[in-house]
């Protein structure tokens, strides 16, 4: 699991009280083992700390001849109104990069309509339903972006461009690309913490959110284990 800041990953880490709290070291990151084949990591916030501090931990469980089988993109994060209301949960169906592109007289250009890569992760629809059922979180688009949204207008122009989308965050892409450079599958899974619109930092729930996401993992943890990632 890889969240942005330690205090996400504590928040995981208290839907496993029977974990040891045994912490390992690699190159770049600390690793926290919350039992039941789970390691927690609080991989840094934005995409591309993600990706690095994702793909070291990748990179090292292989090397360990212990590849992980499934990354799972957490944290707290923005919501689009009404649909995903302050405390609730949203499980990415996409995991869509929002701001990586081009602007344009015409507007925004993704990369992918420059020629370059990709803005799109789609986890595994078994994953993402077997998610969703356990822990009653709704289902649709995750916007990953590198500035959090501060206006209305800009709110807007997100959900004009993604009309599924339900949340912003900073990291699932990020987190995608590395799993999908190791061939793993990814999940993303968010609580939010604010409504996506103008910046009112002072009414961020955090702590509701944090609470909402240790719950949602004592319900997804065991759900997981049935998971087959063959069955998509
Ligand atoms: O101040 C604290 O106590 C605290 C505790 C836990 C997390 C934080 C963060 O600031 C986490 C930053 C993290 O949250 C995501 N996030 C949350 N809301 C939004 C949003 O509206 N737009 C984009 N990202 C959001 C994001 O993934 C950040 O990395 C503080």
């Amino acid at each position: 699991m890889a969240a942005a800041v330690p205090a996400e990953r504590d928040a995981v880490a208290r839907a496993f009280p029977e974990a040891s709290g045994r912490v390992t070291h690699r190159p770049g990151i600390a690793l926290h083992h919350a039992g039941d084949g789970y390691d927690l990591l609080a991989a840094g916030v934005g995409p591309a700390l993600a990706a690095a501090s994702v793909s070291a931990a990748l990179t090292a469980a292989v090397l360990e001849d212990a590849p992980y089988g499934l990354v799972v993109s957490a944290g707290i994060a923005g919501g689009f109104q009404p649909e995903a209301p302050v405390g609730s949960l949203v499980v990415a169906d996409v995991i869509t990069a929002a701001d990586l592109g081009a602007e344009s007289a015409d507007g925004f250009l993704p990369v992918t309509e420059l020629g370059f890569g990709t803005v799109t992760h789609h986890p595994p629809k078994s994953l993402v339903r077997t998610a969703a059922t356990a822990t009653g979180a709704r289902t649709g688009a995750v916007l990953t972006v590198s500035t959090v949204t501060g206006t209305a207008a800009r709110a807007a122009a997100l959900r004009a461009r993604h009309p599924r989308a339900l949340a912003e965050a900073m990291e699932g892409f990020g987190v995608a690309e590395a799993a999908a450079a190791h061939g793993t599958a990814v999940l993303e899974i968010r609580a939010v913490s604010n409504p996506v619109g103008p910046r009112d930092r002072a009414a961020w729930r955090i702590g509701e959110a944090l609470a909402a996401l240790t719950t949602a993992f004592g319900k997804l943890a065991p759900a997981l284990e049935s998971w087959n990632r063959h069955d998509q």
